[in-house]
């Protein structure tokens, strides 16, 4: 069968090139098993030809006129996937993302036909207005292998599960990497599972060992002695071909991309004006300059962009990446080299998961460009050795569902009360005994867990019970809305029941269970205990001394402390201030959202304090923020050049803002245009 032979309109084609090739064996039958009324679970490798079959999936619903949600497990997959699919716009669909913002209203999904957007964004719309789901027709699940991930898992067996259960006429096609237990997936989702291990680009396997490497095949390719990591890297870049190693922690990833350029002769043109005070700048760039990059969460979004954008354009021959860059982005590679395979976690030094390993190495291969991937583990011990083959010639572990977390079952239980699908014992039991969890530890695993996630709701105000079972307060639906644990709603309640500060305010954003906090060093620690004695905060323990330097990052940011300076002064990267910023934002526009409930008279300091973090800035350049291109940098600046509201930067000359450090005269006018377009819309 041919793409064209599959009955869609003809720039269905122009999707893939509009090259009319033969499907894969298991695009047709997927297709087949959809078309007949089933559910589908397609478990291949990467590159194997998975979109088509949720392409296609797509335009069959939106023949009969239904919408699809196609959801990633990341905010970079579901804009990547979003800048693929707004070609879907030219068959006459209205494509569409929506990410973050978790309290607001699922009309985007009334508004279009194909919206793309991440599980936790799927789940709020669950949370908000369950009926939504009613009219969609398809749930395209991506990386559906992730359900057994601790955090994100439970949030997408929620929303497989709830679509479901308001829409029973809800298809799924479920997109997975290999996973050893896919019938007991598929079996949950009342799927047909379509299993290949077909690769477009043939896979060569094998382990790097005292300086050859031993092939899947038992082949031995020995290799020059003496620069053992360079010289398996140069075997494949000298041929052309670019490059990723996986390492198991962010020195490790800068020391091992610094001996690599030491060894590179590349000379690589950077061609962007890069204006980021944070750190790395230079020494990234001596690196990028040799063709060689390391990647991990340290490094700013822009950072990391510029360096997966240099490698897909070849510019870059190696990225040395912390396992951050195999869960995320799609970044193919003439040759995957593992050169960790046990990581720290937790205080300990644990083996990384087979099925992590398998994503890493199943980068190998680039169509169109390579006609072999090399995937190769990387051992310097007999018993590394003994680990590698087990990892190729093992299965990988099943995926689990931790659904049945207590936590999780509290806000959960909280959804199921707030959006009504479920409100007394019985229904919510009801709904649990329809999860993967249930199907594989069984309903009586979680039984118990149920009630006592109900006391303590109730117990905390979240939901109350009446004749005809429970239903949310004010508190609990607003909590709900808002997409945040039951537990951070209390802390932030707390809060809010004292005197409120900026410092207080931090302080109690970043010991709320949604925030991510940073590791504090020995030498930090009178410094963290003295904040939270000025906070009044009676606990030094470790959860309390990683919330105060979370705090303290942030008090900084909102201070418009340089980031540079932030960064040598909490040993941080750029990427850790924007994480912590970021996860902070969500929590400070939830404070201001409960302060409005439970402290009026607080809603408007906290409404700044939540602007504030959002943009990394003092209250009195604020407004100068919601001009397009201007941060927290340029918008200081600005005001110290006396353009200190939208309006006199509006008025200004283009040559005043030149002059001003990080404008160009470009950059000066989009300015001054931006600034109009506000005022515009403002009507003044
Ligand atoms: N049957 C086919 N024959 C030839 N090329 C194909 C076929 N199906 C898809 N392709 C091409 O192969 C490339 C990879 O396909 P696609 O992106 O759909 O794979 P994927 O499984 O979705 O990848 P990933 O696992 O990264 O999501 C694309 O360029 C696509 O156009």
């Amino acid at each position: 069968m041919r793409v064209s032979d599959l009955g869609h309109p003809g720039e269905f084609l122009d999707l893939f090139g509009g090259r009319d090739f033969e499907l894969y064996g298991h695009q047709e039958e997927a297709i087949e098993d959809f078309r007949s009324g089933h559910n589908v679970l397609l478990s291949v490798p990467t590159a194997a030809g998975k979109t088509l079959v949720a392409y296609s999936a797509i335009l069959d619903t939106f023949a009969r006129g239904m919408k699809s949600i196609y959801i990633v497990p990341l905010k970079a997959l579901a804009s990547e996937k979003f800048d693929e699919m707004k070609r879907l716009r030219s068959l006459g669909m209205r494509v569409s993302i929506s990410v973050g913002d978790y309290d607001s209203p699922p009309s985007v999904i009334r508004e279009n036909d194909v919206v793309v957007m991440t599980g936790e964004k799927a789940d709020s719309f669950l949370h908000h207005d369950p009926d939504v789901f009613q009219d969609v027709g398809l749930i395209v699940a991506d990386e559906v292998h992730l359900i057994g991930e601790r955090k994100r898992g439970p949030v997408l067996e929620n929303v497989l599960t709830g679509a479901r259960l308001v829409n029973p006429d809800l298809r799924v096609v479920a997109l997975s990497a290999t996973v050893s237990n896919y019938g007991e997936i598929a079996k949950w989702l009342g799927a047909r599972s379509v299993v290949s291990d077909f690769r477009p680009v043939k896979l060569r396997r094998g382990i790097y060992y005292r300086g050859r490497i031993i092939y899947d095949d038992q082949s031995i390719e020995n290799l020059p002695k003496g620069n053992d990591l360079w010289g398996l890297v140069w075997k494949f870049v000298s041929g052309g071909g670019q490059v990723l190693i996986f390492v198991n922690s962010r020195r490790r990833a800068e020391e091992t991309a610094r001996v690599l350029a030491d060894a590179s002769s590349r000379e690589t043109e950077i061609d962007e004006d890069y204006d980021d005070d944070g750190m790395y700048q230079e020494d990234l760039f001596d690196l990028m300059r040799k063709g060689v990059a390391y990647h991990h969460a340290g490094l700013s979004l822009e950072q990391r962009a510029l360096i997966e954008k240099m490698f897909r354009e070849r510019q870059l021959d190696v990225i040395v990446a912390t396992p951050t860059l195999a869960a995320g982005v799609n970044l193919p590679a003439r040759a995957v080299i593992v050169r960790d395979t046990t990581r720290f976690t937790d205080g300990h030094t644990e083996y990384i998961p087979s099925i992590e390993v398998q994503q890493m190495l199943g980068r190998a291969g680039r169509p169109g460009y390579d006609t072999q991937g090399y995937a190769i583990i990387f051992a310097t011990t007999p018993a590394g050795y003994d680990r590698a083959r087990a990892y190729l010639t093992g299965e990988t572990e099943p995926v689990v569902s931790s659904f049945g977390d207590p936590e999780r079952v509290r806000f959960n239980c909280l959804a199921l009360v707030s959006s009504r699908l479920a409100n007394t014992l019985e229904k919510i039991e009801a709904y649990y005994s329809s999860t993967l969890y249930s199907l594989q530890s069984g309903i009586e695993r979680v039984r118990p867990i149920i009630p006592a996630a109900l006391d303590f709701l109730e117990r905390e105000g979240f939901i109350r019970e009446w004749d005809d079972g429970y239903r949310p307060t004010q508190f609990g639906k607003e909590v709900s809305d808002l997409y945040i644990d039951p537990e951070s709603a209390v802390v932030l309640r707390e809060y809010l029941a004292g005197t409120t500060s900026v410092d207080r305010a931090l302080l109690a954003i970043s010991l709320t269970r949604d925030m991510q906090t940073l590791r504090y060093f020995e030498s930090e620690v009178d410094t963290l205990w003295s904040f939270l004695e000025e906070c009044s905060y009676r606990s030094y323990d470790d959860t309390a001394l990683k919330a105060a330097k979370t705090a303290l990052v942030l008090r900084d940011w909102i201070e418009e402390v340089p980031m540079r300076q932030i960064c040598n002064t909490y040993a941080i990267g750029p990427g850790d201030v924007q994480s912590c910023a970021s996860s902070a934002e969500w929590m400070a526009y939830s404070l201001w959202k409960l302060s409005t409930i439970i402290k009026r008279e607080s809603a408007h300091e906290h409404q700044v304090l939540y602007r504030r973090i959002s943009e990394g800035v003092r209250e009195d350049i604020l407004a100068l923020t919601v001009i397009r291109g201007v941060g927290r940098v340029r918008a200081r600046r600005l005001k110290m050049a006396g353009l200190d509201t939208v309006e006199k930067v509006a008025s200004a000359g283009i040559d005043k803002i030149a002059t001003i450090p990080g404008f160009s005269t470009r950059l000066a006018a989009d300015t001054i245009r931006n600034a109009s377009i506000i005022l515009r819309r403002m009507g003044t």
